[in-house]
């Protein structure tokens, strides 16, 4: 008698369900168990997070951040389908695609990672850019053009939270616009980086004070203007005028996953077994950003790209052991330390008993990601490319 296929979807390209499509398409299936395997994403191509902010320095371009799933998926077999998703029958096992044809599935993946909450403070869904997306980062570079052609003396920019994004953000931006601009970081804790070791949050607080970044801590945003921004600090609110105002606190499930079944914690995100299943589900695995997840050691597991990383390689691990009749494995997360570039030259890093600074932890930050890229192809153009750019650069400028 003949089987027939059965088919994996994964919903989200991000960390957590392009790596997962990576590592099912290497596992060892026998020929006539061989799964379908669909990746759907809204948008054509994966990000790399992490380095985000260095489209805005000039740093790095578009495609070595942000490669097409068409190029990342070439020859694995995992079939890409453009669209977002917008409705998911978990009784019939179905998943609704806007604008596009409802696709069955044996086992679900739930990747679509989180969405920057704007409706925190009155003002900040009209004025406040959020900065988590590709789009965000073309609509920020926008804005400072625009900013940087008017005839105003200093660009006033606030950002908003002093934890990674904020602190990476704004060095990136002092670096970037020098003089021209005046930067303040607005954080409701009393210190930056509030999670991050002390090596780092030591390092990041003298960068931040070398590039004459201000920082407001215990202060909070009341609301947010066309061109103000009213802060609230020891009980009193002042209102400073401003440019620009970029958001970086929190992370939201998309309404999609508000909307699932299944048990959720206080911020929606679905609760998950230590297999990587949802409750009373296990066909349906989730990671990543919606996840809440609780590891073999009971460890709580954070919204970073470094987990949703390592829970890819059990997610497709576990796929494949649930059509193979094997037993499933307990994710068991490993934090190895963390980044965080610090300007244009300037990163630090703990990580692993090894701290660095300046630009050995520019180099080493540099060089751990480009080992966390997808695809050996991918890892090699890029390599191949911050090799040789700065040659052509040098010799460029000697002409
Ligand atoms: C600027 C920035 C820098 C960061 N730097 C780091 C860092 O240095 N280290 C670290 O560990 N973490 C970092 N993070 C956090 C990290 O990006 C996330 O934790 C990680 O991406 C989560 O992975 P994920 O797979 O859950 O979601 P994502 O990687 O966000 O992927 C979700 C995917 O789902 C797609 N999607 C969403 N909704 C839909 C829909 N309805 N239909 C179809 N597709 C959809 C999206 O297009 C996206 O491709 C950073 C985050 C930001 C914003
Ligand atoms: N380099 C990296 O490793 C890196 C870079 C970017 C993102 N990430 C990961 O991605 C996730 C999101 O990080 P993020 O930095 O983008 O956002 P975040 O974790 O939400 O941090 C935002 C910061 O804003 C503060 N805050 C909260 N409410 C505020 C308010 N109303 N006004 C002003 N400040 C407020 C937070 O303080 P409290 O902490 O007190 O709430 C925190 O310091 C995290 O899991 C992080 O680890 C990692
Ligand atoms: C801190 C490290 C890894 C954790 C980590 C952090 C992230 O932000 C991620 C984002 C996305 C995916 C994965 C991760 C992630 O795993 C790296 C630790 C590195 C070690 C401390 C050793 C570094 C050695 C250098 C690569 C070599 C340096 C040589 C140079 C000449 C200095």
């Amino acid at each position: 008698m003949t089987q027939q296929t059965q088919r994996i979807l994964i919903l989200g390209g991000g960390f957590g369900g392009l790596y997962t499509a990576l590592r099912l398409s290497q596992l060892p299936w026998e020929s006539q168990q061989k799964p379908e395997i669909v990746l759907v994403d809204q948008s054509d191509r994966f990000l790399f997070s992490p380095l985000l902010y260095e489209l805005l320095t000039g740093e790095l371009q578009t495609w070595e951040i942000a490669p097409p799933f068409a190029e990342l998926l070439q020859g694995t077999g995992v079939r890409f389908y453009q669209a977002v998703v917008s409705g998911i029958d978990t009784d019939q096992q179905r998943v609704q695609l806007q604008d596009g044809p409802e696709i069955p599935y044996d086992r679900l993946v739930l990747a679509l990672g989180g969405e920057t909450p704007l409706d925190m403070v009155p003002g900040a869904t009209s004025y406040a850019l959020p900065f988590r997306t590709i789009n965000d980062a073309y609509r920020l570079e926008q804005r400072l053009q625009i900013l940087a052609e008017s005839e105003a003396d200093k660009i006033r920019i606030a950002i908003v939270g002093a934890g990674y994004s904020g602190v990476e953000l704004a060095c990136k931006l002092a670096d970037r616009l020098g003089e021209k601009a005046r930067l303040r970081l607005i954080e409701i804790s009393d210190q930056i980086l509030r999670t991050s070791p002390e090596f780092n949050r030591e390092t990041a607080k003298k960068a931040l004070e070398a590039r004459g970044v201000f920082i407001d801590l215990e202060t909070k945003v009341e609301s947010i203007g066309a061109d103000t921004i009213s802060l609230e600090y020891k009980n009193q609110i002042d209102t400073i005028p401003v440019d620009l105002v970029i958001w970086t606190v929190g992370t939201q499930v998309a309404p999609v996953v508000k909307n699932l079944p299944f048990k959720q914690n206080q911020r929606h995100q679905i609760t998950t077994t230590p297999t990587l299943q949802v409750l009373d589900h296990p066909e349906i695995f989730a990671l990543g950003d919606l996840a809440d997840c609780r590891d073999a050691e009971d460890q709580q597991i954070p919204a970073t790209a470094q987990a949703a990383f390592q829970q890819a390689d059990y997610t497709a691990w576990n796929i494949w052991a649930s059509l193979s009749d094997c037993p499933l494995l307990p994710f068991r997360y490993q934090k190895l330390g963390e980044m965080l570039a610090l300007g244009t030259d300037n990163a630090t890093l703990t990580g692993l008993g090894v701290k660095l600074d300046g630009s050995l932890g520019y180099v080493a930050r540099r060089l751990a990601y480009l080992y966390r890229m997808p695809t050996l192809e991918h890892q090699l153009k890029v390599g191949f490319n911050w090799l040789v750019r700065p040659i052509i650069e040098t010799i460029s400028q000697s002409i």
